[in-house]
């Protein structure tokens, strides 16, 4: 079922026209579906419905406290990187203790901040971040909870730039120290060890990857138990792929069944930090045809969105359908569609089939996830509106940035 569909030739988001809600909220635009958002989420949390578990939205994917509060409601915990994504957690109604704290840069502030408000866990990337968490907590007279997550060194099999679970990335703690950073955890006065994670890339297509990290989790898990370190979870971290183009990726059912599968009855909850598979294919960037434009070569259509709105193009050349919000028999042309901003790079895709003209609106799928939390001001460009669809309704869920808004905090010489 896909709650972006047409109906005569208009595009709906659930019962919401697309085209309706162009001209009411102005373009570009993002909108997210809450029942894809809840069905994503409802995925995961029913393949695992039978073991001890928790889910943990990876808020970096899109952090609209909407789309937080929706999930909140779900009973969904909660994976941040950053003091900020703790307090916009906090503000959507988020469940401090479920959340897990990853990243390799967490400053002190950050470590007080979590450690006062009771998070679940954090997940400790490096021997210097475990002794700075040690002495933070010892100060604040609390012990933190905490997992390693441990680098197992396996290929990804994704875009470099997001693949994090090679020696060569700069991620977690590796696999050849493992054992020492957690025999020094277990006799840190300050903290107290929860469990083993690791996070190998995102956007992964293949069971395989996760399961070759699985096995080496699994037998550095049985190997501290034979230590005396009891281990109480595994956090497999996110990364799961979705389908921008004829990717074809796991369900979680089945992700999480050959997981369940590799645990072979050991007693340990699983943790997961779904952040693209929840959240990309419950959103749209819509956006306007502002100019045709052609030469002897090629042919573009120039939108009012672009590279600062949706960088994914630009940033890792990704692929995104792009789709008519009205749909019609005309012939078809290939436009690379390119919006105002100056850079070559400024592209939202290439080569697309489509029959377009100024005015037209055009989708651009699967931008629910590092879609608007990765835009900027480029340009002196605003940031977009987002909306959520719910059903017949439609609600604001960020206005339209204003340009009072983009120099509020900048100053003249005296
Ligand atoms: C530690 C960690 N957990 C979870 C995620 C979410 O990844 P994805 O959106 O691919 O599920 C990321 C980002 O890749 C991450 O770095
Ligand atoms: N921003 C990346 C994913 C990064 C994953 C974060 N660890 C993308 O759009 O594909």
């Amino acid at each position: 079922m896909d709650y972006f569909s047409y109906q005569n030739d208009s595009l709906f988001a659930e019962d919401c026209d697309v085209a309706k809600l162009a001209k009411t909220h102005g373009t570009p635009l993002y909108i997210y579906s809450r029942a894809t958002l809840e069905r994503h989420w409802h995925a995961f949390n029913n393949a695992v419905a039978d073991h001890p578990h928790l889910i943990c939205y990876a808020v970096k994917a899109n952090s609209n406290l909407a789309v937080l509060n929706v999930l909140a409601r779900l009973g969904s915990g909660f994976d941040i990187v950053s003091g900020g994504e703790l307090s916009r957690v906090l503000q959507a109604g988020g469940d401090p203790k479920k959340v897990v704290f990853s990243g390799v840069g967490k400053t002190v502030a950050e470590m007080e901040q979590a450690l006062n408000i009771g998070i679940y866990c954090f997940n400790v990337e490096s021997s210097a971040e475990l002794e700075q968490l040690n002495d933070v907590a010892g100060r604040l007279g609390k012990v933190a909870p905490v997992s390693l997550r441990i680098n197992p060194d396996v290929d990804a099999g994704t875009h470099p730039y997001i693949s994090t679970g090679l020696k060569e990335n700069k991620f977690g703690i590796a696999m050849d120290e493992a054992d020492t950073v957690f025999a020094r955890a277990a006799e840190l006065a300050h903290l107290h060890v929860k469990g083993v994670d690791c996070h190998i890339g995102s956007q992964l297509t293949e069971i395989k990857p996760f399961l070759d990290a699985m096995d080496r989790m699994l037998a550095l898990i049985d190997r501290l138990g034979e230590q005396g370190i009891k281990i109480e979870h595994f956090d497999v971290g996110g990364g799961l792929g979705v389908t921008y183009n004829s990717e074809t990726p796991p369900h979680p059912d089945k992700y999480a069944a050959a997981l369940l599968d590799r645990l072979n009855g050991r007693k340990l909850t699983l943790i997961f930090e779904p952040g693209r598979a929840i959240a990309a294919n419950a959103g749209i960037f819509v956006t306007q045809v502002l100019y045709l434009k052609e030469n002897s070569d090629k042919r573009f259509a120039i939108v009012d969105g672009a590279m600062n709105d949706l960088i994914r193009p630009a940033l890792y050349s990704a692929w995104q359908n792009i789709i008519p919000v009205q749909q019609n028999d005309a012939p078809t042309f290939a436009y690379d569609i390119v919006g105002p901003v100056c850079e070559t790079g400024d592209f939202l895709g290439k080569d697309r089939q489509l029959t377009v003209k100024a005015g037209d609106l055009l989708a651009v799928r699967s931008s629910g996830a590092y879609g608007f939390v990765m835009a900027s001001n480029y340009n002196s460009r605003p940031r977009v509106a987002e909306i959520m669809v719910d059903g017949s309704d439609d609600f604001v869920v960020r206005q339209r940035e204003t340009l009072q808004q983009l120099w509020q905090g900048e100053y003249l010489l005296p």
